[in-house]
């Protein structure tokens, strides 16, 4: 007998019974309602569950003492110095959230045309990286790799004649990676989107003797509009010239995503990221199911700045709409989500556990 979707389909059109027992009822064989009838039987059959395990909590740095700033285009979310990102670490390892991935604003004095502070030994993330691994090493953290924070132009690699260098940025952020990997960083990942950067990473970490660093590639990340308030964040806003969509991929495609990614595994990615993340849920499902690696998916803040903002105004139910967020994303696939409602998120799992 063929089966289509768990019935036989050739007893579909059979009419079968006389429902007398219950006026009016339907001549219905299957009825889906039935799984759904109470909590319990609802959770019994549930194909996907969130859990703080699948958390990436993306924290932003500024430099001085006992600072927090809000980023006013993301509600909830605080610029915080060192000391206060070490407290951010330790509640993060109190909610059992993994790992925590730092993004620096710098200083306007110290961005210039090459980023050089990028590959500072004591720029602001690798003192960071120093204070939080120093008090709670059993913490994953995961540090950018792309020049953007750090850069007087806002764009992730060096420019000459109007354009992005390939080649010569690629050696700025192995140097970059290396400074922050020496620093005490778990997982490097590489943002930038230039072609040849994570086997030149992993070159270069090898050579080392950092072996055991991770790397995850943002290995489909999408020119998009939803990085609005992040640039807001890392103040590269105001002074980005022009745009991104030279080295950044194109929304319009997807085969080309599983072709980004391909690269990127086989340069030694031992993870891989789709960027933005519900917009692009069709590419995280494809990449999940083309290569089977470890793959995550970043809701950026244009995301999280949506679903505050609506939630603010009263206009939707917040935390309902964060978690159906977050469960979407483990139900395309995602193996975890670098989310800024982190936090929020891991609270409301815990006191419902
Ligand atoms: N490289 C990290 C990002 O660009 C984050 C973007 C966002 O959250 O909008
Ligand atoms: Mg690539």
């Amino acid at each position: 007998m063929a089966i289509k979707y768990g019935r036989p389909i050739e007893l579909r059109d059979v009419s079968r019974r006389d429902s007398t027992a219950v006026p009016h009822a339907l001549d219905l064989t299957v009825r889906p309602r039935r799984n759904r009838k109470a909590e319990w039987a609802r959770r019994m059959v549930r194909e996907n569950v969130l859990t703080t395990d699948d958390l990436i909590w993306p924290l932003f740095l500024i430099d001085g003492t006992n600072k927090r700033e809000q980023v006013a285009s993301m509600p909830g979310v605080d610029r915080l110095s060192v000391d206060q990102a070490v407290r951010e670490a330790e509640r993060a390892m109190k909610l059992t959230i993994p790992c925590i991935a730092l993004f620096p604003y710098t200083d306007p004095s110290l961005r210039d045309e090459e980023g050089s502070e990028a590959t500072n030994p004591n720029n602001l993330v690798c003192q960071a990286v120093r204070a939080i691994k120093k008090q709670f090493p059993e913490i994953g953290i995961l540090c950018d790799v792309a020049l953007d924070p750090f850069t007087s132009h806002g764009h992730d690699g060096l420019i000459a004649d109007g354009k992005i260098l390939n080649d010569e940025t690629v050696a700025v952020l192995v140097r970059q990676a290396l400074v922050q990997a020496e620093a005490g960083c778990d997982i490097i990942a590489p943002s930038d989107m230039m072609d040849g950067r994570v086997a030149a990473i992993r070159e270069g970490l090898d050579r080392a003797g950092l072996l055991d660093v991770q790397i995850m590639a943002y290995a489909a990340k999408y020119a998009s509009a939803f990085y609005g308030p992040f640039r807001d964040a890392i103040g590269s806003a105001k002074t980005l010239t022009g745009d991104k969509r030279t080295y950044q991929m194109d929304s319009a495609n997807s085969d080309e995503a599983l072709r980004e990614v391909e690269l990127d595994i086989a340069e030694g990615a031992d993870m891989v990221m789709v960027k933005p993340g519900l917009p692009y849920l069709d590419v995280v499902r494809r990449v999940k199911d083309t290569f089977a690696m470890p793959t995550f998916a970043y809701q950026v803040s244009g995301e999280y700045a949506m679903i505050a903002a609506a939630a603010n105004n009263g206009w939707l139910d917040g935390d309902r709409a964060m978690m159906e967020s977050l469960l979407a994303f483990k139900r395309a696939g995602a193996d975890g989500v670098l989310s800024y409602f982190a936090p929020k998120a891991a609270e409301k799992l815990r006191s419902q556990a």
